[in-house]
């Protein structure tokens, strides 16, 4: 079993004026990784910023944090090159919004990042499977992409379990909704990176968030791996 538990705080809902120190403040939190929501005003109805802000993103916080781009983006193909140029770890893509997947996820593993390939929720995980031995992380959307601070989809879960099922190494990863209300649901379904915008960003104590959903993760993680 390859995978562990991370926490990735979602930016999105922070002080956007403020993104470099609250960037800053989530790794000081202990955040694992940091998520940040990528929205163009067409796959999504919202907008949020590109790669001229995570370049600057990058200077500001160093060459740790881990960057996972999650881009809610039409045609994801032609923000690969400047995303990586930018300081991007991992690129994770819509299904949705393109038309030839392995082209994409050859270009960013040439790009040097690693390949995230997320759905939405009414995209089924039969149609992300075929590509499951060629990503590094499936993210399983547990909310309509678009906005931060909406309610858990709890009927997602199956698709979790089932991806865990088939795929027992591969990083999954839940994005809408989670906080310490719903991380026992995402945990003990197989989900083992997680990203928490509101429940982290709102809290008055965002080190115990990010403590509490690591443990609980955690915990499940370790419950399998002895179940097996
Ligand atoms: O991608 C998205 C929304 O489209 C997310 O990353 C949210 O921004 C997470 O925020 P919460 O739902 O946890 O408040
Ligand atoms: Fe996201």
């Amino acid at each position: 079993m390859a995978y562990s538990a991370k926490i990735g705080p979602s930016i999105l809902n922070s002080d956007l004026a403020c993104l470099g120190s609250e960037c800053t403040r989530m790794m000081d939190c202990g955040a694992d990784y940091l998520h940040l929501d990528v929205m163009d005003g067409h796959f999504v109805p919202n907008i949020t910023f590109g790669h001229p802000v995570v370049e600057c993103l990058r200077n500001q916080v160093g060459p740790e944090p881990f960057f996972d781009l999650h881009m809610m983006v039409a045609r994801p193909e032609q923000w690969v090159r400047p995303m990586a140029a930018a300081g991007a770890d991992q690129y994770t893509f819509h299904l949705e919004a393109t038309s030839n997947v392995g082209n994409l996820i050859k270009e960013i593993r040439e790009s040097g990042m690693k390949v995230g390939l997320a759905i939405k929720p009414n995209t089924t995980v039969e149609e992300m499977a075929p590509w499951a031995g060629q990503i590094d992380m499936a993210l399983v959307m547990t909310v309509e992409p678009g906005f931060g601070g909406q309610k858990f989809m709890e009927d997602m879960m199956t698709k979790v379990s089932w991806l865990r099922s088939q795929f027992p190494s591969l990083d999954i990863e839940v994005d809408g909704g989670v906080g310490p209300d719903t991380i026992h649901k995402c945990a003990d379904a197989g989900a083992n990176m997680i990203v928490s915008g509101s429940a982290i960003m709102k809290s008055d104590d965002p080190r115990s968030v990010i403590t509490l959903l690591r443990n609980v993760c955690a915990e499940a993680i370790q419950k399998r791996s002895l179940d097996r």
